[in-house]
Order: structure tokens, then C-alpha cells, then sequence
């Protein structure tokens, strides 16, 4: 790859200024013995300047204290796996932000005040949040988890009356995330981010998967779930709750029944401060009948009732649809500061805007479920570039990489290699007005990362971490007291049904129609003679 500076504004001035790190680094030392030991103490600030991380693997080494380097980005812009594989967002991750601590302060609201609910105004937004003012994310610490994946394939077999049809979605998708980092998955519609979700985070395990997806060089375990926050695309809330009450039913059915119900509700508290909800706690959800929280405000409280476990590995499942560039940013930007507690992140994007685009760490590009990019998504541009696309206007590289994916190529330089199809003729499958057809752009695509990624990366995906030895038996180890007993799930549960339904039940509205018919019903049979079996039978 040549010079960033020259790939049409995308180069991302990112940098990160880590201040180290103790003695016990959680990548250096057996901290992962222990829940509570599972990171150190580690600061970071995101600072926009030209300088970057210098990830050198020997930070992992061995030693007890650890130098991060800095180094001058502009220099090169070579496509870097080392630093992919490595990821300056790993050190970012695995430190940034871990010397916090839950502060147990502040939650003072009696339990009994939850049901208090209030109609929404604009008084309930959050002003820091709305206003654009960034809160930073603090957080216990977790265990890191580093997910790689080699040659992903997923096949749904669909029954027809006399035959069976194999219908292939992905087709051998390799990458790998830090904690720390945030991936993005984007493609257009159909393209299969939803699938290759689901089987990162767990969800689907059939014999139709193929390839491998591990957690810390480790497959897929059931002490992994309690790790797994997984944020669906559609929120599925309580439209009677409150957000205060949604965010702690969830803490008091999901966190450890070590802790006390004055702790969890504390836990609640905190996360609700955290994503800037404080100012609308009070309000319902709500849905399309009953007015609620904004847009927004839905999906942050989607991300806090996963976010109240503490997950080493967030899944987002098209958080930002439906919601304005604005609110979307927003919610990247949480994202971020999410991932800065040495968390992975992963979440599918539809077509975010240029803004949004840059907050990503990494990129993977699918395009009928194979895969077309790998990599940062700040040098996403100039890879492409590269292999001879380009945009020929000035256009959001997001618009650009979907019209790749959808092997568009207007406005879009044609690679040499695709002209001379064109000009041969010989492929039958051009098109008219002189661009190749988006089968023979999707190829060439695929044949390009196979050649420029895969191969590189898949060289990188064999290479086991160093520190995959103490977190192993970390996984082994380590197990989260998660849940409570049946007893109290089932008392915790009532109570909330009894919370959501409670405007079903005792509105104005059914307690009158109840209240009409029973006395029209009795009103029929009011003095009616009861001396003979057949009176006394009617009335019954
Ligand atoms: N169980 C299934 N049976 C048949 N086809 C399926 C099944 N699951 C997924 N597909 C197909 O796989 C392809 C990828 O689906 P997926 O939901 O992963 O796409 P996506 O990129 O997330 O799309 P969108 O952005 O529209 O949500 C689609 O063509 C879809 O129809």
C-alpha cells in the first residue's frame, strides 16, 4: 500500500497514548487465576495525533513491565498484519481504562420508588449525551478474549417436496479481533453479517458450520456464555418498564447471587449513569400504543442489559438502524469507550455515515458471504486503491466499500485487470455499458483478498498468543457464580410480570368493562326464583 495521506481523506488520524502499566500486566502475569484479578491497572487516552502505538509482540512477553513505543505513522502505510494481528487497539484494549473501578455509590432510590413511572418530555433527555458531551466508560475489569476464525462456512439445507437444496451463506471467512478493539462487519443486504454473527457469538452450533472460531486459542465452551453479551437487532424490552426497571430486573436476575440485592440494584445504577440514561430512567420503554424513550435511549438500554454482566465479548447485531447519524454516532462512540474497558466488540453495520465509518477498528467487508476485506478499517481505502478501485468523486468509503460489495462499479475506477475482460469480450457477461458485471467484479474481489488478505492473515491466525497459555487455564479455572436459585428467578420474575402487565390488568378502561358486564349479567338474573331445581339450574 502506498501513502495513506493520498487515499482520499480516509488515512485516520488515530492515535493512542498509553500510559503503561504495572507490574502484572494481565497479558504478562497468572492474574487470570482469579475473577477479580483478571486485569490491571492500566490508563489510556484516544488522542488525535499522527502518532501510533508501536505494538511490539515483546510487550507480551514475558518480562513483568512492559514499554509501549510510540512511533510516527506517517511513514508507512504498508498493509500491516503485524499490527492487525497484534493490534495497537490490543494494548489499547487490554489496558485502557481497567484502573477503574465500580464505584457502589449513589444508588439511594428505594426499591418501591421503581414502579414510579412519568410521561416522557424533553426534559428527559440526557443532556450529555444529547448534547453531545462523551461520558467515559468506566467498568470492572474483564478477561480478555482474543476471537480468531479460519475459514468460517455456514450451509442451511432447505426440504423441498422431492429434493433437497444446500444454499451456501458463508463461504470460508477468516479474521481475528483484540479486546480493545471494535469490528465491524458490513456488507449489503443478504450478504450473511447476521449469520457470521451468530456464529461468533455462540448462537448457531450445527453440523452445518464449518472452519474454526476460537476464544483465546480455546473453542467454544459453556463457561464462554456468561462472557457473551449479545445485543440483538430488534430490542426486546418490557414496552410497561421503566428503564430503571428494565436495567435492574436484569441485574438482579443475571448478576452473581453472591452479591446482595442492595449490590446488584448499585451495579444498576451505575451502568444507567454510564450510558448517560439517569434523566430518563423514569420513563417507560414504550412501544408503537404506548409513548417511551427515544430511539436512541432503546438501544442503550438494548447494550446496558447485556453490559450489566460485564461480557468480555459484545455482540451488536445492526445496533445504529433506524436511529439519525447523530444518535448512531453516539452510539458508536459508546461502543468505543465500551471496548476501552478490554472489551471485543463486534457489531454488523448497515451503511453508516463517513464519521461513523473512521470509529472503527477493524473492518471485515462480506459480499454474498464471502469475504473482501480484512483489516483496519482506516486502510480499507487504500487497499482497495490498490488492487485498482477507486472512487472517481468524492463519496463516504462506506457508500463505496457497499457498492464494491454489490459489484457496482460506477464512479468507481476499473482495475486493468477487469478492463482487459471487458475489451476481450470473451467473458460473455459484461455489461452494456462497458463496466464488468457485478459477478465478474464480485470475482475479481474475492480472488484479490484471497491473494492480498486470506493468505496473509490465515499465516497470522496459526500463530497462537503468547499469553494463550495462562489464559487457558484462566478458562479452565475461572467460573462466573452467574444467576440466582429458582426460587428467587421465579419470585423476580412474577414481580415483573405483574409490573408490565399491571397497565393490562387494572386500566380504567378493563376494570370498568369488567365491572359493566357484571352488572348487566347480574342485573338478568336479579330476583329470579330459585324454589325449583329448574329455576335454581338456570340461574347457575
Ligand atoms: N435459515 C435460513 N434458511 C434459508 N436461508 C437463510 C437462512 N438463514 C439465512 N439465510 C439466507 O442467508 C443470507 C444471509 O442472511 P443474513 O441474515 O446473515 O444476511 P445479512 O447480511 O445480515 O442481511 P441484512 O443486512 O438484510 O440483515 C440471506 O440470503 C438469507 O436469506
Amino acid at each position: 500500500m502506498e501513502n495513506p495521506n493520498s487515499s482520499s481523506g480516509l488515512y485516520r488520524t488515530q492515535s493512542e497514548q498509553l500510559t503503561k502499566i504495572s507490574e502484572g500486566d494481565a497479558m504478562t502475569s497468572g492474574v487470570f487465576s482469579d475473577v477479580t484479578k483478571e486485569v490491571e491497572s492500566f490508563t489510556l487516552s484516544r488522542k488525535s495525533s499522527r502518532n501510533q502505538v508501536l505494538a511490539s509482540p515483546g510487550r507480551i512477553g514475558n518480562s513483568g513491565r512492559n514499554t509501549y513505543l510510540k512511533k510516527g505513522k506517517s511513514a508507512q502505510m504498508k498493509f500491516d498484519f503485524d499490527d492487525v494481528a497484534s493490534g495497537a487497539a490490543l494494548s489499547r484494549a487490554s489496558s485502557a481504562g481497567l484502573g477503574f473501578s465500580f464505584s457502589l455509590a449513589g444508588f439511594t432510590m428505594p426499591s418501591d420508588e421503581l414502579g414510579d413511572s412519568r410521561p416522557f418530555s424533553d426534559d428527559d433527555i440526557p443532556e450529555d449525551i444529547e448534547a453531545g458531551m462523551r461520558k467515559k466508560f468506566h467498568t470492572e475489569p474483564t478477561l480478555p478474549i482474543h476471537l480468531k476464525f479460519t475459514e468460517v462456512t455456514y450451509k442451511v439445507i432447505t426440504k423441498g417436496v422431492t429434493s433437497t437444496h444446500e444454499k451456501h451463506i458463508l463461504h470460508g471467512i477468516n479474521g481475528m479481533v483484540n479486546p480493545g478493539e471494535v469490528l465491524a462487519l458490513m456488507g449489503p443486504s443478504g450478504s450473511g453479517k447476521t449469520t457470521l454473527l451468530s456464529l461468533l457469538g455462540g448462537r448457531v452450533t450445527d453440523a452445518n458450520q464449518g472452519g474454526s472460531i476460537t476464544y483465546n486459542d480455546q473453542p467454544y465452551s459453556k463457561f464462554l456464555k456468561s462472557r457473551i453479551g449479545f445485543v440483538t437487532q430488534d430490542d426486546i424490552l418490557f414496552p410497561h418498564l421503566t428503564v430503571k426497571e428494565t436495567i435492574t430486573y436484569a441485574a438482579l436476575l443475571r448478576l452473581p447471587k453472591t452479591l446482595t440485592k442492595q449490590e446488584k440494584e448499585n451495579q444498576a445504577a451505575d451502568i444507567i449513569r454510564e450510558l448517560g440514561l439517569e434523566r430518563c430512567q423514569d420513563t417507560m420503554i414504550g412501544n408503537s400504543f404506548v409513548r417511551g424513550v427515544s430511539g436512541g435511549e432503546r438501544k442503550r438500554v438494548s447494550i446496558g442489559n447485556e453490559i450489566i454482566i460485564n461480557p468480555s465479548l459484545l455482540f451488536l447485531d445492526e445496533p445504529t438502524s433506524g436511529l439519525d447519524s447523530t444518535t448512531a454516532l453516539r452510539i458508536i462512540e459508546l461502543l468505543q469507550d465500551i471496548a476501552e474497558t478490554g472489551k471485543t466488540v463486534i457489531t454488523t453495520i448497515h451503511q453508516p455515515s463517513s464519521r461513523l465509518f473512521h470509529k472503527f477498528d477493524k473492518l471485515i467487508l462480506l459480499g454474498k458471504g464471502s469475504l473482501l476485506y480484512f483489516g483496519k478499517a482506516s486502510e480499507a481505502m487504500t487497499y482497495f486503491s490498490s488492487i485498482g478501485c477507486s472512487p472517481l468523486i468524492s463519496m463516504n468509503p462506506a457508500e463505496f466499500l457497499l457498492d464494491l460489495a454489490n459489484g457496482n462499479l460506477n464512479d468507481v475506477s476499473v482495475p486493468h485487470e477487469l478492463e482487459d475482460k471487458v475489451d476481450l469480450g470473451n467473458s460473455g457477461r459484461e455489461t452494456r455499458n462497458g463496466k464488468p458485471s457485478p459477478a465478474i467484479v464480485h470475482e475479481y474481489l474475492v480472488e484479490a483478498c484471497v491473494a492480498n488478505v486470506s493468505k496473509e492473515m490465515k499465516k497470522k491466525l496459526t500463530v497462537r498468543s503468547s499469553i494463550d497459555q495462562e489464559i487457558k487455564s484462566s478458562a479452565q479455572s475461572v467460573k462466573r457464580d452467574w444467576g440466582t436459585s429458582w426460587t428467587k428467578q421465579y419470585s423476580i420474575l412474577f414481580r415483573r410480570g405483574i409490573k408490565e402487565r399491571k397497565h393490562d390488568y387494572f386500566s380504567w378502561l378493563r376494570i370498568t368493562q369488567i365491572v359493566a358486564t357484571a352488572i348487566i349479567l347480574g342485573l338478568l338474573w336479579w330476583r329470579s326464583n330459585v324454589h325449583s331445581p329448574k329455576d335454581l339450574q338456570n340461574q347457575v
